[in-house]
């Protein structure tokens, strides 16, 4: 689990954080929303530590990131797992070559050994007949694909993805949803996903936290949405005719 406490972030006279408490448990898909310049990166940036708030505590499962010294934070470091927006793959390698970095990079395993984890989140995200290609040559979506399984490589204890659907197709973005929800299951990890996408807040939303002007203004579940009485959440989130109508059937069933 992942708990910040009493989070403040400032760039010179700027307040960006104001505040902020939250919880992030093991298992769950978490996913962090909120209108653009509201502070979200900026906050995933702090829990991630690569940038040190003025105030509030981080703590990965008790151990607090902000008092850690290096040798600390470098061992945590190797127990998070991240995909950035751009899937940020290395173009000059292959596939396989990419899912091997950081296993080259971190892992004590004999050569054989790295090679049949990477093969095996290859397999994983149903990509090991494209080990062979480069990114250039495969689609965005498989792109992202890849940025899973690398991230996954090292097995780690928390995720981090910062707008995994950016630049992908409504089908694509369900699919790579999915797999992140499901992988997420699978080693009980704990994910944070720093998105703007709304079909993922109502389909992987198991924990939601809504941030709006550097603080916290709501949190819970995808389902709480529906019913919940925040103005601010409600014209976020339901700022589109589409998105209205659905929570009116939502509404609609759950009083039925
Ligand atoms: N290094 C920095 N120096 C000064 N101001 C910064 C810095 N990084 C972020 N900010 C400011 O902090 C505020 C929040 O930015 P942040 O990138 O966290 O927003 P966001 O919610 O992630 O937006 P988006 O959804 O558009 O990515 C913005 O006003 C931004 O200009």
């Amino acid at each position: 689990m992942i708990e910040i406490k009493g989070l403040c972030k400032s760039f010179e006279d700027k307040t960006v954080l104001k505040d902020i408490d939250a919880y992030f448990e093991n298992g769950k898909t978490n996913l962090i929303i909120g209108q653009s310049g509201s502070g979200k990166t900026v906050l995933i940036k702090c829990i991630v530590g690569l940038l040190t708030p003025e105030k509030g505590e981080v703590l990965y499962d008790g151990r607090n990131l902000i008092q850690m010294g290096k040798k600390e934070k470098n061992q945590l470091r190797r127990e998070m797992g991240m995909i950035f927006q751009s899937a940020a793959l290395f173009d000059s390698m292959s596939v396989f070559e990419n899912v091997m970095f950081p296993l080259n990079m971190f892992s004590n395993d004999t050569l054989r050994e790295r090679a049949r984890r990477a093969m095996f989140c290859l397999d994983r995200v149903n990509l090991s007949e494209a080990k062979d290609k480069y990114p250039g040559e495969i689609s965005g979506g498989m792109q992202k694909r890849v940025a899973i399984a690398r991230a996954i490589a090292l097995n780690p204890q928390y995720l981090f993805c910062d707008e995994p659907n950016s630049g992908l197709d409504p089908k694509t973005s369900l699919i790579i949803d999915d797999l992140i929800h499901d992988i997420t299951r699978e080693y009980n990890m704990t994910t944070i996903i720093n998105t703007h996408d709304m079909n993922s807040v109502m389909g992987i939303g198991e924990k939601v936290i809504y941030i709006y002007e550097g603080h916290k203004e709501w949190e819970g579940t995808k389902n709480d949405i529906f019913t919940s009485t925040n103005e601010r959440l409600n014209n976020f989130i339901f700022a589109s005719d589409l998105l209205q109508k659905v929570k009116e059937v939502e509404v609609q069933s759950l009083e039925g």
